[in-house]
C-alpha cells in the first residue's frame, strides 16, 4: 500500500525545496556578512528565567495568520500591531511563523514584530539544514525551535551546537516519551512539550502532563498548543508549568493582547 504522507512530511518535503532555491539566491558566506547588522540575540531563555524567578507566568505570545489544522485564524493581520499589544499585555517572548506556505508566514514579519518591540523573539519553522540556522540568525532571531520529530540524532545535535554558537537559544520541541528521551542528552535548559500530535493535529493537555514526570529539575517546560482557558493555565500551573506557547487563542480575538492579558492575569499572579 502506498504510504500517505502526513501534512508534517509534505511540509518537511516543501523545506527542503525552499532551502535549495535559498540557497541559490543568498549563500551562507552572505547570510553571516549580515550579521554584524542586525541586534545581538536578545536572550529568550533569560526573559523567561526572569518572569518565573518573578513568580509570573512567562508567555510566549505567537504571531500566525493560519495554521494547517484551523485554517486562517485572523484575516485582519498586522504583525507589528499585534506585538505592540503582546507586549503591552505582559508577553515574555514573541514566537513568529516565517513559513510561508502551511502557515501564511514570513521572514519579514518576524524583522518587522521584532523592530517594535524589546522582546526577544523566536523564529518558528521547520529547521531541518544549519543553512536555516545561519539565515535565522541574520534574521534577527534570539531563539529558534528544532522540532525533534522531524530530525535525526545527529541533525539535533549539530543544529543545536550551531544555533548556539551563533548565540541563540534553542526550543527543543517533544511530543512523547521516545522523543523526550531523545532531547535530553541534549541538556537544553528549554524544552517545549508540544500537546498536538503533528501528524493526527489531536490536542490533549494531558501530554504535558504526562512527560512532566520524565523531566530533569533543571529543564524549563515550555507547554506549547491547545491553552485556551484560565483552567487550562491553572492546571499547568499548579504542576509547576510557568511557561506558555500560545497562538490560536490571542489570534482569533478582536485583541490578542487583550485576550493574553485576560487569560493570564499577569498583573495578579
Ligand atoms: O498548528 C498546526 O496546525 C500545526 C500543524 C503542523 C505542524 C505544526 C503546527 N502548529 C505549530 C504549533 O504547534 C503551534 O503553532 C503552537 O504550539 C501554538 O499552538 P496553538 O496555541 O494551539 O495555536
Amino acid at each position: 500500500m502506498t504510504e500517505i504522507p502526513t501534512i508534517l512530511k509534505k511540509i518537511i518535503d516543501k523545506k527542503w525545496q525552499e532551502i535549495e532555491e535559498r540557497q541559490e539566491t543568498i549563500s551562507i558566506k552572505q547570510l553571516e556578512e549580515r550579521f554584524s547588522n542586525v541586534e545581538s540575540p536578545r536572550g529568550f531563555v533569560r526573559a523567561i528565567e526572569k518572569s518565573i524567578a518573578q513568580g509570573r507566568s512567562a508567555v510566549i505570545a505567537e504571531i500566525k495568520k493560519a495554521s494547517p489544522s484551523k485554517g486562517i485564524l485572523r484575516e485582519s493581520f498586522d504583525p507589528e500591531q499585534i506585538a505592540i499589544s503582546y507586549e503591552q499585555a505582559g508577553a515574555t517572548c514573541l514566537s513568529v511563523l516565517t513559513d510561508k506556505d502551511f502557515f501564511m508566514g514570513g521572514n519579514d514579519y518576524l524583522r518587522e514584530a521584532r523592530a517594535v518591540t524589546k522582546l526577544p523573539v523566536i523564529r518558528k519553522d521547520f529547521i531541518v539544514d544549519p543553512y536555516q540556522v545561519y539565515e535565522s540568525r541574520a534574521l534577527g532571531a534570539d531563539c529558534i525551535l528544532l522540532i525533534v520529530a522531524v530530525l535525526d540524532d545527529e541533525s539535533l545535535v549539530n543544529l543545536n551546537s550551531l544555533a548556539h554558537e551563533l548565540g541563540m537559544d534553542v526550543l527543543v520541541e517533544v511530543h512523547d516519551q521516545q522523543e523526550l528521551t531523545r532531547a535530553l542528552p541534549l541538556n537544553n535548559r528549554l524544552i517545549g512539550i508540544n500537546n498536538r500530535n503533528l501528524h493526527t493535529f489531536d490536542v490533549s493537555l494531558d501530554t504535558t502532563h504526562q512527560l512532566l514526570g520524565s523531566l530533569p529539575q533543571d529543564v524549563i517546560v515550555v507547554t506549547e498548543s491547545g491553552i485556551h482557558t484560565h483552567q487550562d493555565v491553572a492546571a499547568m500551573r499548579a504542576h509547576h508549568v510557568n511557561s506558555f506557547l500560545v497562538g490560536e487563542a490571542f489570534m482569533k480575538a478582536d485583541n490578542p493582547g487583550e485576550k493574553l492579558s485576560e487569560l493570564f492575569s499577569l498583573g495578579e499572579q
